[in-house]
């Protein structure tokens, strides 16, 4: 559903999980831990993680990384483009190459492409995968124009697939399966590593629609973990009132995970895929100047996927769900061992 004229509402009410209490802790504390993540799963979708395992001057090289990449001419980064099409998804993204919608269509559809894409996505990306994705292979910038690109992120994609493979641990455990049960069924070598720039833009092209950051979508992966800079902008559908959105505020040190289409489907509907969106910051003074300029905003994205050839089937404890819907029972609380 696009909710492009959606309101929004101010506060910030997502849960925080701490994974301290995971990692290296009791069973009470892992298993109690695991629920929480479960729980916030079920209703909003998006969760804040701090001690995630993602060491901090990793991160922070990573931001400064990529803010040396965006901060080059056009021209330098042109060098690296994004191939035209959909298959290979890697390399870089220019303002107004890529625009993000939740349509969906069985066929290409020329005219519903060109309305969509009257409104530009002002935001430019860079994408990498594993080294060994058969399918779709890197594309690096040159390296007299970045030498520290390739090494970095070829390192820092596998920094964020640790971090993500404990979150699957605790999903598992917290719905009742075995606690390798989803990381087994992924390799590493089909994620996406997503580095992502706001340039600056005036308030009013985001107010009025005529730009956008990130219109509204959800993600196709089995889930996502993102990290923001402290300008803001992020928001969620709140699960109990279509169309309203609530700020995912940056939150220092802070993880946000989010569940994604794939495990929807998978958890029987019962781990929920929200729809999100990138728009203007929430605070007066981050708008500056005559204009009201919008800050330029980063953020870094991790979406994991399944080996392709893995069978994706309702996973057993969300089975039991199934059953009791059918039979009007509810489901809330009944399933989650
Ligand atoms: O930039 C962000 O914070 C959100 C990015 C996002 O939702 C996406 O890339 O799917
Ligand atoms: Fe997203």
């Amino acid at each position: 559903m696009m909710s492009s004229n959606a309101t929004t509402i101010a506060t910030t009410s997502l849960p925080l999980i701490n994974f301290a209490n995971f990692t290296n802790s009791s069973t009470e504390s892992r298993l109690r831990t695991a629920k929480q993540l479960v729980s916030a799963c079920r209703t909003t979708g998006f969760v804040y993680i701090i001690n995630h395992g993602v060491p901090k001057h990793e991160l922070e090289r990573a931001f400064a990384i990529s803010s040396k990449f965006f901060d080059l001419p056009l021209e330098e980064k042109m060098k690296a483009p994004h191939p035209p099409g959909w298959s290979v998804h890697r390399g870089y993204s220019w303002p107004g190459f890529e625009k993000v919608s939740n349509a969906t269509s069985s066929k290409e559809d020329e005219v519903a492409v060109r309305k969509l894409r009257e409104v530009k996505d002002v935001k430019e990306s860079y994408e990498v995968g594993s080294e060994s994705n058969p399918d779709m292979p890197n594309i690096w910038p040159l390296e007299e124009v970045l030498p520290e690109w390739q090494p970095f992120m070829t390192e820092f994609y596998w920094t964020c697939f640790e971090a993500a493979k404990t979150v699957l641990k605790a999903l598992a455990l917290g719905i009742g399966l075995e606690e390798d049960a989803l990381v087994s069924l992924h390799s590493g070598h089909y994620n996406q590593l997503r580095l992502l720039n706001y340039p600056p833009i005036p308030a009013q092209a985001l107010e009025e629609g005529t730009s956008e950051r990130m219109p509204a979508h959800t993600d196709w992966s089995t889930m996502t973990i993102l990290w923001q800079d402290d300008c803001g902008g992020l928001q969620v559908e709140d699960p109990n009132h279509a169309g309203k959105f609530i700020n995912v505020e940056p939150v220092e040190g802070a993880l946000v995970m989010n569940i994604g289409d794939l495990m929807m489907r998978w958890s029987n509907d019962v781990l929920r895929s929200t729809s999100h969106r990138v728009t203007l910051p929430p605070l007066q003074d981050r708008i500056e100047g005559e204009g009201r300029i919008t800050r330029q905003r980063k953020s870094i994205v991790y979406f994991l996927s399944t080996d392709p050839d893995r069978l994706i089937e309702v996973m057993g404890s969300c089975m039991k769900t199934l059953l009791q819907r059918a039979h009007s029972l509810q489901c809330f609380d009944l399933t989650v061992i």
